[in-house]
Parts: structure tokens; sequence; C-alpha cells
């Protein structure tokens, strides 16, 4: 697949730390293809900025207009506007494109250099109003959204007010940065059209952040061209920060750069999604009981007859998936199944109705997003059943990490005809890099695999794959769960502790 287009329009700094260098080289990282508007000259180093010339109205105009006519963008991120009239230079061409033709435009309201030197001045403070409308996320940083909404941003609930401001004034989404708050969990706030969301990832004690705001609007714009969800590319750009971060060893005498590792890995740089401060800063949550990280070939099906079949032909995990709440026979299905799964020693669970598998002791339970806003957690994890939680993105990934459950499934990953899913299908290369992400904590794959796509599946290292009509609308299935079994095998090795660090 060709690299999505993204146009920084930002100031270039020519130590290579921030502006349109820094997002040269995060757009490239994530998969990218970056042009640049400048919008200003800066010369600066590691320790301090020394001259800042903005670019004419007259050359920003033939920059975009030599990119419009042959390298159009699939997002825009926008940093450093060097004078009033670039900003409604901005907002105008902003405003003439068609809906469906304007790109995603993430605004990193950058104003002041991270040495604390002044790079523009936008006074005219109407200019404001007439860009906002035009965003489809700004980013500002605590000490910005403060300039920018006239509030106090000291605590979580004057955070959420101050960007409710800001979204009532047009932006569609606001991303406040905690990197200049205080403690050592780094707390950013994700307000969108339908969700209100922090993002907790521990501060890292390094001096090496330059460029890190220019980095992460980057990021989430590159992410956005490459057609993720607003809320998973905040998240995955938040982990590309950390993981940058970790890794930066400095470039002159002041604070450096990140290190550019790519797409990110490792659990470690995952910040975990809550809905409320209060939450992402109380002490975690005890485990879910573990299960083995390869549950192996995991048919989910909506039958009694479906589980003993499995059972006999050799299934060791396998879901019980009732979606009528009305089935006269539900409970007894439940319970017979519970049974069998015992007889068997397989590993059952039971499908959204969470205390019928407490009473009749199944092995685990599989929650939706929607099952978790109305289940009590607590309750099943006393009770000792494993818990499985669906997930369409690394968004919802992050967030189901911080319940700490025995599995986590990724999907859907192709199209699935067995069930209307809310969001896009993921696909191999997100499966891959959520599976990266997790590192060993267990994950399961779901949604459209037949057996022709199983090995691509398997090859992005994922170990355990739910299925549905592979099995339940073969011509034999008995045949092919028999194959499925020898390329997915039936799971169930050691059991690992799933311990979010
Ligand atoms: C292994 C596995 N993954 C995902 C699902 C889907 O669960 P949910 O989102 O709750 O949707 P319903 O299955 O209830 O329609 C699953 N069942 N199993
Ligand atoms: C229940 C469910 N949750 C996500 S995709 C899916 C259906 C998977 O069915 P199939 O394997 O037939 O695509
Ligand atoms: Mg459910």
């Amino acid at each position: 697949m060709s690299r999505p287009i993204v146009w920084s329009l930002a100031g270039s700094d020519c130590g290579g730390g921030a502006g349109l260098q820094a997002d040269l080289l995060t757009i490239q990282d994530l998969g990218g293809h970056g042009c640049t508007l400048v919008t200003a000259i800066t010369a600066q180093n590691s320790v301090a900025v020394t001259a800042v010339a903005p670019v004419s109205l007259a050359l920003l105009e033939a920059q975009r207009t030599a990119l419009a006519e042959d390298l159009w963008p699939a997002a825009i991120k926008v940093g450093l506007l060097a004078s009033d009239e670039q900003l409604a230079w901005l907002s105008d061409w902003l405003a003439e494109l068609a809906p469906g033709q304007r790109p995603p435009v993430i605004y990193d309201p950058v104003q002041v250099a991270s040495t604390g030197q002044v790079m523009g001045r936008l006074v005219q403070s109407d200019g404001w109003d007439r860009l906002l409308p035009q965003l489809t996320l700004i980013t500002p940083n605590l000490p910005e959204l403060a300039a920018l909404t006239g509030l106090p941003v000291d605590t979580p609930e004057q955070i959420e007010r101050a960007a409710a401001e800001l979204q009532s004034r047009g932006a569609a989404a606001v991303l406040v940065k905690g990197g200049h708050g205080a403690g050592p969990i780094c707390l950013d706030y994700l307000l969108t059209s339908s969700q209100s969301l922090w993002l907790a990832a521990p501060r890292l004690t390094t001096r090496h952040g330059h460029g890190t705001g220019c980095s992460d609007a980057s990021a989430i714009a590159t992410l956005l061209a490459r057609g993720d969800a607003l809320v998973d590319a905040v998240t995955l750009a938040r982990a590309y920060l950390q993981q940058g971060l970790a890794a930066a060893e400095g470039v002159g005498q002041g604070p450096g750069p990140l290190a550019r590792l790519g797409v990110p890995h490792g659990r470690q740089h995952l910040p975990l999604v809550f809905a409320s401060a209060a939450a992402a800063l109380a002490p975690a949550s005890e485990p879910f009981a573990p299960c083995p990280a390869r549950l192996g070939l995991y048919p989910v099906v909506d039958s009694l007859a479906w589980i003993e079949r499995l059972l006999q032909w050799g299934v060791r995990t396998l879901q019980l998936r009732i979606k009528d709440p009305h089935d006269p026979t539900l409970e007894e299905q439940i319970i017979r199944a519970i049974a069998l799964g015992r007889q068997y020693g397989a590993r059952l669970f039971i499908n959204d109705y969470w205390q019928l598998a407490i009473r009749h002791g199944a092995y685990g339970v599989h929650l939706g997003q929607e099952d978790l806003e109305i289940a009590d957690l607590a309750v099943i994890r006393r009770a000792g059943l494993r818990l499985g939680v669906s997930t369409h993105g690394h968004g919802e990934l992050a967030r189901a990490l911080a319940l700490r459950p025995s599995y986590i499934a990724l999907g859907h990953i192709f199209p699935t005809q067995t069930k209307q899913m809310p969001s896009a299908p993921q696909g191999l290369k997100r499966l891959a890099e959520a599976v990266q992400l997790l590192e060993g904590y267990p994950a399961v794959a779901i949604g459209g695999i037949s057996i022709e796509r199983v090995a691509g599946v398997l090859s992005t290292g994922v170990a355990s794959v739910a299925l549905v009509s592979a099995i339940t609308q073969a011509a034999d299935p008995q045949a092919v769960t028999r194959a499925l079994l020898a390329q997915v095998g039936a799971g169930g090795e050691a059991e690992v502790s799933n311990v979010v660090c």
C-alpha cells in the first residue's frame, strides 16, 4: 500500500528537534509521506531560539498550490502559525473546502518554544474562533489551554471544563497534553463529540522531550491519514511518544529529540485509558484469573449441540453465545455446556450472561464494550471466573488493558456476515501492531477468519483464533475443525499471569 500523504504546516527548526523537521521524521516513521508548508524559518538549537522569520502569505500560498495540484493530503498537521494573517489565510482556505474534500486537520497551537521563547504572536482573538470549527482535533498543552480559554487548568475538573469550552467554540475534539503537569503519572485528556477519556502513562524522567508536541500531533495526523479512528490514533500516538522518550539519547547541550523507533511495540509504552482522572490515578485493580496465553482454536457457537460436537472433535477452548436472552432453554443450555466443558477439561466461556456463568461455575465470561457498562466486574473477579473483553481498535485495547482481563479479543479482523459491527475491519496490519503492543498478553483474533485466512492471522503472532461461520457454515464442519486444529492447535500451554506494568 502506498504511503498516505500528510502535510505539515509548521515552522522550520534548523536544529532538527521540533517543528516540521520533527513532523517529517514522525510521519516517515509511522508509514506516511510528509510534505511541508513552511510558515516560518527559525534559528534554534537545543538550548535557544535566536531568530524567527515568518514566511510571506504569497510564499505560503505558492507552497499550498504546488502541493494541492499533485500531492493532496490525507491529513494535515498544523503547528506554528507565525502571524494573525497566516491564521486567517489557513481558516479561509479550510472554510472554502467542501466537506467531502476536507482532510482531517490536527492543530498543535504552539506559540512558545520548549526553551521558553515566543515564536508567534497571535493577537486577534476572533482569529481562533474562525479556525476552531475547521479542526478535527486541537492539541494544547496545559499552558496553551489556559491561554486559549483564559480558564484555570490546575485540576482534572478544570481541564475538562476548559476543553469543553474549546469544543463549544467549534473544535470537534480536544486533546489536552499533561506533559507540563506534575506527579508520577502523566495524564492526557481527550474530549470528542462522543467520548471523554483520560490517558495515563508513567511520567518519564528524561529531559529529552524537544519536539514532543509536534511529534504527537503529526503522529495523530499520520494515523488518521491511514484510516485509524481518532481515539485509536491518539492512543497509538501517545505510545509512540512514550517509546521515543524512553529511548531518547540527547543531541546537543539541551533537551534532545525523541528516538525514532517506528510503530510502538511493548506494553510499557501503551497508555492506559480511563473514563475519569480519578480512575486513572486510583491503584490498579486486581487482575482477573489467568488463562493460557495460547487459547488455540476458539469456536464461538450458539447451541449446546455445537458445544458437544466440538468437544468430541478435540476443541478445548470454546464459547456459548446465545443472543436471545428470552430463549426458554438458555439457563439449561448454560448449565449443561458448563458440565460438558468440565467433563472434557475444556475452557468454556459464556457470552454476555455473566450472572448465570457465575451461578453455574463457568471457566470464564466474554463481555463486549456495551456489556462492560452494565456488568459488575468486581463480582466476576471475586468469583474467580476468567474474563475476555472485546476490542475494536487500539483505544479500546488500552481501555481493556486497564481492567486486567484474562484475555483481550481483537476484531473484527476481516469483514464478517455473522454480526453487524460498529466499526471498520482492523485488517492484519493493525492486528500485528496490537499483538506487538500486547507482548504476550493473551490475545484472541476474531471476525471473518476463514480457513484460507488462518495462516495470515497466525503470521501476526496471535496464538488464539476465534471464529463462527468458518465452522458452523462449513459443508463438512468436522473436517474443517480438524484442519483448523492442525493449524492453530487446541491451546492450553502454561497459564500466564496477566499483569499490567
Ligand atoms: C472471542 C470473542 N471475541 C469477541 C466477541 C464479541 O463479543 P461482544 O462484543 O460482546 O459481541 P456479542 O458476541 O455479544 O455479539 C465474542 N463473542 N467472542
Ligand atoms: C461475535 C463477533 N464479534 C466480533 S466479530 C464476530 C463474529 C465472528 O464471526 P465470523 O467468524 O463468522 O466472522
Ligand atoms: Mg456481548
